[in-house]
């Protein structure tokens, strides 16, 4: 089993003119672990992201991966470089290519390895990288019964079907650690359901690591091994999903809004 990789944000704060977006946050994340970012809204789970994925610079702190042995400050790195290290990430507003049909977007997140290269200049293997990239895709639609959404574009899907595409072409990946915001949002329940039980299974076969943001909590809970709260800002708590639910203070921040 290929590892994945360990994530560690130090103290990280990043402000918006007067609005302090993330105060001292610090989580880790062990190589292998699903986890939960919860928080109501605006606690700073999608600045997280930005911060962890390079599309800001924190003001103070620093982002750390650990894979293969090494550890890495990827602190201010772009976006591009950070997702060569391994880091995959969706996004809330799903970020769809509207002129490709849903299957060349998903195959736009496939790892093709040296075969993207020029290196790789035999057709023949080519085509089987293509089709072998195909087979993943199509056998991923299968499971949630979209086959038939392949060859459509972005604005021929239903809302809920926009969002699934934008999670599931993150999956076609082999990162070492995925990040996804909000997969569930307007996902019918039966498909958050077979989306938990799709991540446990990368999971349990590659052992990469997902830091996961969901309003959805209930169901979200059911499917990963360990949960942050944020809070204006700030760390609030964190821990097993049962300990998570009945601290106080969550639910005081979740009645509170
Ligand atoms: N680019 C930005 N410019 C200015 N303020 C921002 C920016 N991004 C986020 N913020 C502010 O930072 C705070 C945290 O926002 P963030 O989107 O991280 O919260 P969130 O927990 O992801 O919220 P939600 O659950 O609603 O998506 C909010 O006050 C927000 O208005």
């Amino acid at each position: 089993m290929s590892m994945g990789a360990k994530l560690i944000v130090e103290k990280v704060t990043k402000r918006f003119g007067g609005v302090v977006a993330l105060n001292r946050v610090s989580i880790n994340v062990p190589s292998s672990l699903i986890v939960g970012l919860i928080g109501p809204n605006g606690s700073g789970k999608t600045t997280l992201f930005n911060v962890v994925t390079g599309y800001y610079t924190p003001d103070e702190g620093q982002v750390l991966i650990e894979g293969s042995s090494r550890v890495v400050d990827i602190t201010g790195w772009n976006p591009d470089r950070i997702s060569r290290l391994g880091v995959a990430r969706t996004f809330q507003i799903p970020r769809l290519i509207p002129s490709l049909t849903v299957l060349e977007n998903m195959l736009l997140f496939y790892d093709y390895g040296s075969c993207a290269s020029i290196t790789c200049s035999l057709r023949r293997k080519w085509v089987d990288v293509e089709e072998a990239a195909i087979a993943r895709a199509m056998s991923i639609l299968r499971e949630f019964g979209l086959e038939s959404i392949a060859r459509k574009r972005p604005a021929e899907l239903s809302a809920g079907h926009l969002k699934l595409v934008e999670t599931l072409r993150g999956l076609m990946s082999d990162a070492k650690l995925f990040m996804l915001d909000e997969p569930f949002a307007g996902v019918e329940s039966w498909m958050a359901r077979k989306l938990t039980e799709t991540i446990r299974k990368i999971n349990r076969e590659k052992g990469s690591t997902f830091v996961i943001i969901e309003h959805r909590i209930t169901e979200l809970l059911e499917g990963v091994d360990y949960v942050y709260v944020l809070h204006n800002g700030s760390l609030l708590a964190e821990g097993k999903p049962g300990e998570v639910v009945s601290d106080e203070r969550v639910i005081k921040a979740y009645l509170g809004k």
